[in-house]
């Protein structure tokens, strides 16, 4: 049974029409992922799912007692303001849930509880939003962009502590993610959004979609032979991902 659906969702904002029809859903244990262009309405649709913004068409299914952990693409925070990472972690309520060094440690973040907010480094402050979410002992976490803006190797990390979460905790996890390749390999099914699903399912029927290539071009159904290249053949990294032409490049 899914712990959050939407059964053709639409929304409007300010008269635009972001979303139409939009039917998806996350279960426990896996990973789903939302890709698609700028101005797709990905974000919107997360916000949607957590009541953040108002539907015009449709349902959102939950749970009432269903615990959110959300993630939010942007958090701006007063780099004068005196404010610790323990501090900021704590700042959210919960009713019931992890303690302030629970929540450090489940994110990867133990040892960071004293520094300034404004001093953190892009990976730290993630996790720092991570334990904040995790705090209330989600049954999903919801996440909108969570690596922008990582180098490679933290983005990785960070992917890598998702999937050790899920699997420790039996939660899902929702994602919006730009970083197609990644997406592909870390997603046990992904969604492709450009105001309507325009296609959905394992990440390998995705990238062939033909929906998915006319968006993102085949540049990165290259990069899902890329990836599993990568893993059968460490040391091989002869000519992959250059059998087209330039124009066939990820335009996202
Ligand atoms: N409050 C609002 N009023 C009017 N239009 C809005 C509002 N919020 C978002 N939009 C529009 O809705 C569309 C979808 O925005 P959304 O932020 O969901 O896209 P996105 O896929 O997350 O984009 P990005 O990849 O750039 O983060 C955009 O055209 C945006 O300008």
């Amino acid at each position: 049974m899914s712990l959050i659906a939407a059964r053709n969702l639409s929304v409007t904002l300010n008269g635009h029409r972001v979303l139409h029809d939009v039917s998806m859903e996350v279960g426990r244990g896996e990973i789903v992922t939302v890709v698609g262009p700028n101005g797709s309405g990905k974000s919107t649709l997360l916000r949607a799912l957590i009541g953040a913004v108002e539907t015009s068409g449709g349902v959102v299914m939950r749970d009432a007692a269903l615990r959110i952990g959300y993630v939010p693409q942007k958090l701006h925070i007063d780099p004068s303001l005196p404010l610790t990472a323990a501090r900021f972690v704590a700042l959210s309520p919960v009713r019931r849930g992890l303690s302030v060094g629970e929540a450090l440690d489940m994110a990867g973040a133990a040892g960071l509880e004293r520094r300034q907010m404004a001093d953190l480094s892009g990976g730290q402050f993630q996790r720092i939003l991570m334990a904040r979410a995790l705090r209330s002992d989600p049954d999903i976490l919801i996440l909108d962009e969570p690596t922008q803006g990582l180098d490679q190797p933290g983005s990785a990390a960070f992917y890598e502590l998702l999937d050790d979460l899920r699997r420790r905790l039996n939660i899902g996890v929702l994602m919006v993610s730009h970083e197609l390749h990644v997406v592909m390999a870390a997603s046990d099914r992904v969604i492709c959004l450009n105001g309507h699903v325009c296609c959905a399912g394992a990440p390998a029927h995705v990238a062939t979609a033909p929906e998915y290539r006319a968006l993102f071009g085949s540049g990165t159904r290259g990069a899902l032979a890329l990836y599993r290249h990568d893993h059968d053949h460490d040391h091989d990294h002869h000519h992959h991902d250059h059998d087209h032409e330039p124009s066939d490049e990820a335009a996202g």
